[in-house]
């Protein structure tokens, strides 16, 4: 396990819940992290879960006080590098743009388009350029062991497609979902950026896991997504989410053999990682 920044407990495996996914582990020990973009979401709540040791923060705060283009998201990774966490999962709801992924599939999407705008999505702003390749945008490896996890669950996941990541709050007009689904995107929600490339930026594997809660508007015809919606179908697979994720964290290697831990190789950083 990589040593954490002094003083503060250790773990190697960081969970950020989402919507309805406001806590995660038992007999926890809960720390305040500060950073030097402030506080994160909640208090992060580290245990053991499957021999291993988990930081589990929830992105909206655990009354769901931050909306998507609040969210402190560079304080959150921060804060969990700090901690020594190295492997990243994130489950999402998000909506579908194409029938065939119905309200209770999971997905993990292999790409993703940032729709977007006006949200810090860089720890390297000043003193040196510091360029990542963010072609893949999620770890390899976590993908390939969530889809395998999901599948011995017995929750056959959709294996890719692409994440659309909208600024939010509000949900998309008919056009716009046309649109994005006319594109081939398959997904849509509005936290999966800036969340994943701050995690590439500081060397940090990130796996989402999304759950789709709905059809978005220009895929079914009616009233359109609503908060209502989203929870009420979050909280009908909570369970087998968490149960996923749980064995997803026990099944992470170690030790990372993925390019995420290799990103920032040989480059002169202009701040000091925790
Ligand atoms: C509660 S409806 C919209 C909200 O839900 C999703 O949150 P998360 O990605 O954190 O699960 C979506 O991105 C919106 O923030
Ligand atoms: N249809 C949708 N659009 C954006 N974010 C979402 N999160 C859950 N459903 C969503």
């Amino acid at each position: 396990m990589t040593t954490p920044s002094a003083s503060l407990p250790a773990a190697e495996i960081g969970v950020i819940g989402g919507s309805g996914f406001y806590s995660f582990l038992d007999d926890i020990e809960e720390v305040q992290v500060d950073t030097p973009y402030g506080l994160p979401s909640d208090r992060i709540a580290i245990g053991d879960l499957g021999g291993r040791r988990v930081a589990f923060v929830p992105r909206h705060g655990r009354d769901h006080r931050y909306p998507p283009h609040k969210i402190p998201y560079r304080a959150n990774l921060w804060a969990l590098r700090s901690l020594g966490v190295r492997q990243v999962l994130a489950p999402s709801a998000v909506g579908s743009l194409t029938p065939a992924y119905g309200p209770g599939t999971l997905a993990v999407p292999d790409q993703f388009v940032d729709r977007t705008s006006g949200r810090a999505q860089t720890y390297y702003d000043e003193n040196a350029a510091i360029h990542v390749s963010f072609a893949d945008p999620y770890c390899p490896v976590g993908r390939t062991v969530a889809v395998e996890t999901a599948r011995k669950a017995e929750w056959e996941p959709v294996d890719g497609g692409t994440l659309v990541v909208i600024e939010g709050p509000r949900f998309s007009t008919r056009a716009e979902s046309r649109w994005y689904a006319a594109q081939g995107w398959t997904l849509v929600g509005m936290t999966g950026h800036p969340e994943a490339v701050l995690a590439r930026e500081l060397a940090l594997c990130y796996t989402p896991l999304c759950l789709v809660t709905d059809l978005d508007a220009g895929i079914e015809e009616g009233e359109g997504v609503t908060m209502e919606e989203v929870y009420r179908v979050f909280a009908q697979n909570i369970d087998r989410l968490r149960a996923v994720v749980s064995d997803v964290v026990s099944s992470l290697p170690a030790d990372r053999t993925c390019p995420c831990a290799r990103t920032l190789d040989g480059m002169t950083l202009p701040l000091e990682l925790p």
